[in-house]
């Protein structure tokens, strides 16, 4: 479970204007375990900011985030160990192989080479990845690219997944698949967390929904609770009226 308690983060003002950019303002939730948490906005959110924050990468100004009970400011390390994530920028290494990325992964947690081995003939049947596991990652296409980051953020089985707009870029194949494979993560009892700017998206796949516009928690809730709140029967229309814009409407 990830509780994200009033976090705030502020960048200073570059360039001309050197007014500073309140990325996230006071922005709270709790994604349960069993459940797929998502976080919803327009471009420039807030919501790779606040991610960021839940994954120990950037420390919010104020406000904590606690994984599993556990204080993200007190034990990173800890939470680290419990947490698989898939960043924004995916980052694999290009002259290792699919299979080497997942496999150094799982040496820097310390896994044994079996066990390795186990997991990732597991996450390649779940990503549908066998085709490329052990082609070398350059020249990879998108998806490929985000299966292989996937996977190998997954390799230590951690019970919270945290995965920023995962199905960026992916074809409809690849994101009916990788839907799929968030449902089973969800089936085993995880907490998953994604961000994504496309409504369908996110309607498709959660449980909860956190709107992020501006920085700030628009509105948080089940898909129908939302409906409610804005006494909108379509979510379409309740996210309009929620971020004020039709952005991120249209996948
Ligand atoms: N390192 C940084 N320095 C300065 N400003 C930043 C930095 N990181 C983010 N920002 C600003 O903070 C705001 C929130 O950005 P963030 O990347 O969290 O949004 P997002 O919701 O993930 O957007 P997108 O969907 O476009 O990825 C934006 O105005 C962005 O320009």
């Amino acid at each position: 479970m990830i509780v994200a308690e009033n976090l705030r983060k502020t960048f200073p003002g570059r360039g001309k204007d050197k007014t500073p950019v309140i990325a996230v303002d006071d922005v709270g939730f709790t994604a349960r375990d069993g459940e797929i948490t998502g976080l919803l906005g327009p471009n420039g959110a807030g919501k790779t900011t606040t991610l960021r924050m839940l994954y120990t990468l950037m420390s919010p100004e104020t406000g904590r985030v606690l994984v599993d009970g556990v204080d993200v400011a007190a034990d990173p390390e800890r939470v680290r160990r419990s947490l698989g994530v898939l960043p924004d920028a995916r980052g694999v290494y290009k002259r290792l192989t699919a299979r080497e990325n997942i496999d150094y992964f799982g040496q820097l947690h310390g896994m044994g080479a079996q066990e390795i081995a186990a997991r990732t003939a597991k996450l390649a049947a779940a990503l549908q990845m066998e085709d490329f596991l052990d082609r070398a990652t350059e020249g990879f296409s998108q998806g490929q690219r985000t299966k292989t980051a996937i996977a190998r953020a997954l390799v230590h089985d951690p019970r919270n997944v945290i995965l920023d707009e995962p199905t960026n870029g992916l074809d409809v194949m690849t994101t009916r698949g990788l839907r799929g494979f968030l449902k089973d993560l969800r089936a085993e009892g995880r907490c998953v967390i994604f961000s994504s700017h496309i409504m369908q998206e996110v309607a498709a796949l959660c449980d909860r929904i956190v709107v992020i516009a501006q920085g700030r928690v628009a509105a948080q809730g089940t898909p129908d609770e939302l409906r409610a709140a804005t006494g909108e029967p379509n979510l379409e229309d309740a996210f309009v009226k929620l971020i004020g814009s039709e952005e991120g409407l249209h996948a």
